[in-house]
């Protein structure tokens, strides 16, 4: 035997090692989702508990009945709710919440946007002695509430970096003031973290019995897998610790399962109750779009949309950076649209009159990053077109949900995919712990990668729901325009890309995503290429073949950082070893449709096809095995 076959076999052997560790990370992930089905179903059975226990209510014929009035505090409750809030009803799940944390339990609370989270601690408050302890990360959602407590007469208080000394000094007092003259008090999470002199004072409140309730709100900011990490949050624990008897109540609009169970840690909290309401937004509509690969063309395409489908109607465009932002809202200003920007970077009194005039809808369009979020209390969002990806599904709902935010009419979420795109958004988040495998998560979303499906069966899976197809009532683009599923052999397009990344490293040579496709279809070098096999695919079938063998890890990235910007590059993935076998084959999904005008199934030059990749057999059901 010559070295060199030993050489081969070494390398066949590795190459299957890896793929049985893909195969173990592949079935972890399943264990997961299979848990929070199971989670998910067993709270089906505890509502259906909830059905079957007579009550007031179950008379009426309201297809969920609410929860027995029966505890000592349901008059109250009810009272409050009609002559403080002025409500005429709860909301579902918003009076379960309440008699929860009301009977003293820990309790996660995972509501969608707008759904009215706030009541249920708020309300709580007004039935218990003593005060509740409010945990909010900005000081402008902090001023809402306190201002519309104030204006329904409840008495409500805050405490932040900007408080001045004399007020903080009366706020401090009153916690431990027998007579609670305030119900609510507001604090940042630095507080708990920085002050000696607030933690001291809770801690004599809690002796004194005066503490009665600790809400946390956007509790996902503890994890660092939640879309929002914020560092302070992670120090929270030390009020469960200190005060162990005192309720919790985490409120959220995203949260997956394992953002819940990193936050119960953090928190310190022992085995809650989670109520989580569902994720599914039945009146948003679900679209993805390929994008231009041209800035001009695709601004375009943008402008078009909101002066035909959108005319006269509010919206969001979602952009990736503040340089866009001012771009993109000049350019749109250019087609007649009344857009304007709006991002971190902004004098605050300017973002304040964008954002009121785009609320009074003197403005159509706000072009924002992400610091256009939090807070947005809008009713009639009748879209949110994203211009670049999210950098993760969470993100990407959050965002999108701010669409026709209160008044359940429909509205559009479209994300426009592009290819340049998703190196941008890579190399952004490359210091995140787990930023690469989220993105991944949005851009399977986008690719809809091993199926042709439903987008809110991909979103339910992420959020742990079960989930039956009836539920989209085509209410997304695949739904509406998809057809068929065919699988295309793309096994040769994968040997021919990797051989010329081997090409390049031999030249000692790195390849931008860029550079790649445009050696791949010969618009390289005369040099070039004469020693690599150029394809007759079109670019953007080109761009959505190396996606594709990125996301299944026949490709890559390779990180090159300096101190101002990283650069992405591409290298043969932990797969790439296998396509040496000349019987290993890798397969891509077409996706046929229907109609026109959505990415996924709409038709790139005439053809009638997209790559929507997979490997799957041609069933919508099924679910792609290993290779
Ligand atoms: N039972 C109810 N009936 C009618 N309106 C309600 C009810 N409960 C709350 N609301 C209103 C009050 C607010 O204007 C609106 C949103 O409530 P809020 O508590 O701010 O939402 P939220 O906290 O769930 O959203 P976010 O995730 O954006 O913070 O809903
Ligand atoms: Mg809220
Ligand atoms: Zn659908």
């Amino acid at each position: 035997v010559s070295a060199s076959d030993v050489q081969d076999q070494l390398d066949m052997v590795e190459a299957e090692l890896q793929e049985v560790d893909l195969q173990i990370a592949e079935l972890q992930q399943k264990k997961v989702e299979l848990n929070g089905r199971r989670d998910a179903l067993l709270q089906h059975l505890e509502e259906a508990c909830d059905a079957a226990e007579p009550s007031p209510s179950s008379f009426s014929k309201s297809p969920r009945p609410q929860p027995a009035m029966n505890f000592p505090w349901s008059k109250e409750v009810a009272q409050h709710l009609k002559d403080t809030f002025h409500l005429p009803k709860f909301r579902p799940l918003q009076l379960r919440a309440v008699n929860l944390t009301l009977s003293g339990r820990d309790l996660f609370l995972v509501m969608p946007t707008g759904r009215g989270k706030s009541l249920c601690y708020q309300l709580p408050a007004l039935c218990s002695k003593g005060f509740t302890l409010v945990v909010t990360p900005l000081v402008s959602l902090m001023e809402d509430q306190v201002m519309y407590l104030q204006s329904i007469s409840v008495s409500a208080a805050m405490l932040n970096a900007s408080s001045s000394k004399e007020h903080a000094k009366t706020v401090l007092a009153g916690l431990t003031d027998p007579k609670t003259p305030f119900r609510l008090v507001y604090v940042t999470p630095e507080k708990i973290a920085k002050s000696k002199l607030l933690m001291s004072r809770l801690e004599k409140a809690y002796k004194a019995d005066l503490l009665s309730r600790i809400a946390v709100d956007e509790v996902h900011c503890c994890s660092q897998w939640g879309h929002d990490f914020r560092p302070d949050y992670k120090l929270l624990g030390i009020l469960k610790r200190q005060f162990p008897k005192v309720p919790l109540i985490g409120l959220t609009a995203t949260a997956t399962r394992g953002v819940l169970e990193d936050c119960e840690k953090i928190l310190c909290v022992r085995q809650p109750i989670t109520i989580t309401a569902s994720f599914n937004r039945t009146n948003l509509y679900y679209e993805v779009r390929v994008k231009n690969s041209d800035n001009d063309a695709s601004v375009n395409d943008i402008a078009s949309l909101i002066k035909t489908r959108y005319r006269e109607q509010s919206g969001i465009v979602y952009v990736f950076s503040q340089k866009d932002a001012e771009s993109v809202s000049s350019e749109l200003q250019k087609r007649d649209i009344l857009a304007y920007p709006y991002h971190a970077n902004m004098d605050p009194s300017d973002k304040s009159r964008i954002h009121r005039r785009w609320t009074t809808n003197k403005i159509q369009v706000v072009v924002a990053t992400v610091a256009f979020g939090m807070g947005i209390d809008k009713p009639d969002v009748r879209f949110v077109i994203h211009h670049t990806i999210s950098k993760s599904v969470e993100n990407y709902y959050q965002e999108s949900g701010r669409a026709a935010g209160r008044d359940d009419r429909p509205a559009d979420c479209i994300v426009f995919f592009g290819f340049s795109d998703i190196f941008r958004v890579s190399t952004m988040v490359v210091m995140e712990t787990v930023g690469q495998q989220k993105l991944r998560q949005m851009l399977d979303y986008c690719q809809n990668i091993d199926r042709c499906r439903c987008r809110r069966s991909l979103l339910a899976v992420h959020f742990d729901e079960v989930w039956d197809d009836e539920g989209c009532q085509q209410m997304c683009d695949t739904c509406r325009h998809a057809k068929e599923v065919v699988a295309t052999d793309i096994s040769q397009h994968a040997r021919q890309l990797v051989h010329i990344l081997e090409l390049a490293a031999s030249l000692d040579e790195k390849m931008t995503p860029l550079k790649l496709v445009e050696a791949w279809t010969g618009r390289g070098p005369a040099k070039r290429r004469k020693m690599i096999q150029t394809t007759a695919l079109s670019r953007e079938r080109a761009e959505a073949v190396v996606v594709r063998l990125l996301l299944k890890d026949y490709l890559s990235g390779d990180f090159s950082f300096t101190p101002y910007t990283t650069y992405f590059y591409i290298k043969p993935g932990s797969r790439a070893p296998l396509l040496r076998n000349q019987s290993h084959t890798v397969s891509m999904k077409t996706c046929t449709s229907t109609g026109t005008g959505s990415a996924g199934v709409k038709a790139p030059e005439g053809n009638t096809s997209l790559p929507d990749c997979g490997d799957a057999p041609k069933s919508k059901k099924a679910k792609a095995g290993p290779h």
